[in-house]
């Protein structure tokens, strides 16, 4: 029996730097780990078999993230059949990674399961083949994601004894409608260095996630949801990734705020 619990992921500052030839784009973010987790068991089966219980995962079991990290290991490592179960918990569609971190999860348990003692770099080319920010689960440590989100630099920047509150809208934004709508432009200064000899109180007005300029012309009541982030103390408030969630660091838990979207909060504890 092999057990694991996915964890979801925060995009500190995100940036959109080129268009590539093979269709992705070039991106610089600090990808951040939180404690937000599905879970997920793999056993050995006499056939291959997929059971969700929690949210609702979208789309046939053959397109779900943990099947095809399975058909790849199966494909590459001729192992055997297995069921695997997920109890989701990450919202999807959120920028939160949750669908990425099951499909890292899944390469992981298996690599123990079946004893096949493959490397964290192997694991991480494959993980990449999945999903673009999907290799950075494999480690799920604070990393300078460059690339298509794939090449991570472990990031020397800990959040321990702040709080984070999510927030998600509700509303499932396409990853791929959201680069399609983006202008490509460099950073224009250090995100590494900057986050590293900054506190988040003042990372307002320098660190940005390029995406969200395109999903507030989308959904403009979302700018209210920043700016209440901000109004019940955060020193820092953003959207994740392409979003719908959106994320503020706080320096003390929030208690009695009342917010019209499904939160969660999270003491940050360790690394
Ligand atoms: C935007 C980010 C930021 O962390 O996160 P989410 O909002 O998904 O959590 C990621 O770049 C999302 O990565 P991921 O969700 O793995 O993307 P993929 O499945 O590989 O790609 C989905 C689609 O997004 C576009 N895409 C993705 C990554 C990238 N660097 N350039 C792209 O242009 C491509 O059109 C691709 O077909
Ligand atoms: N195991 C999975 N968990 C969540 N979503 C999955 C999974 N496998 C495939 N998907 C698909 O990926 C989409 C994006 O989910 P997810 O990666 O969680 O969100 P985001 O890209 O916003 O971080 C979902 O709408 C779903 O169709």
């Amino acid at each position: 029996m092999a057990i694991a619990f996915p964890k979801a992921k925060i995009n500190i500052g995100l940036y959109i730097t080129e268009k590539r030839t093979d269709g992705y784009h070039n991106l610089c973010s600090c990808f951040y780990p939180i404690p937000f987790y599905d879970v997920l068991e793999i056993l050995p089966a006499p056939n291959y078999s997929l059971h969700i219980s929690g949210l609702n995962v979208p789309g046939a079991p053959e397109d779900n993230l943990c099947t095809k990290a399975f058909r790849l290991m199966q494909q590459k490592h001729g192992i055997d059949e297995v069921a695997i179960y997920l109890h989701k918990h990450i919202p999807m569609g959120a920028g939160l990674g949750g669908g990425s971190s099951d499909a890292a999860a899944t390469l992981k348990l298996l690599n123990e399961l079946f004893d096949l003692k493959l490397p964290t770099a192997i694991l991480k080319e494959y993980a990449a083949a999945l999903g673009s920010d999907c290799a950075f689960f494999i480690e799920e440590q604070a990393a300078i994601c460059t690339g298509r989100g794939e090449i991570c630099h472990p990031l020397p920047l800990s959040l321990y004894g702040y709080h984070l509150v999510v927030v998600y809208p509700e509303l499932h934004i396409s990853t791929a409608n959201a680069y399609r709508h983006i202008q490509p432009a460099p950073v224009g200064y250090d995100l590494e260095r900057f986050l590293c000899t900054h506190e988040p109180e003042a990372w307002g007005t320098v660190v940005v996630n390029r995406f969200e300029d395109y999903v507030l012309e989308l959904y403009p009541d979302l700018a209210l949801l920043k700016k209440q982030l901000y109004e019940a103390g955060a020193c820092y408030a953003s959207m994740s990734g392409s979003g719908s969630a959106f994320y503020g660091i706080f320096k003390k838990p929030l208690t009695d705020y009342q917010w019209s979207y499904p939160t969660w909060q999270f003491a940050i504890q360790n690394d």
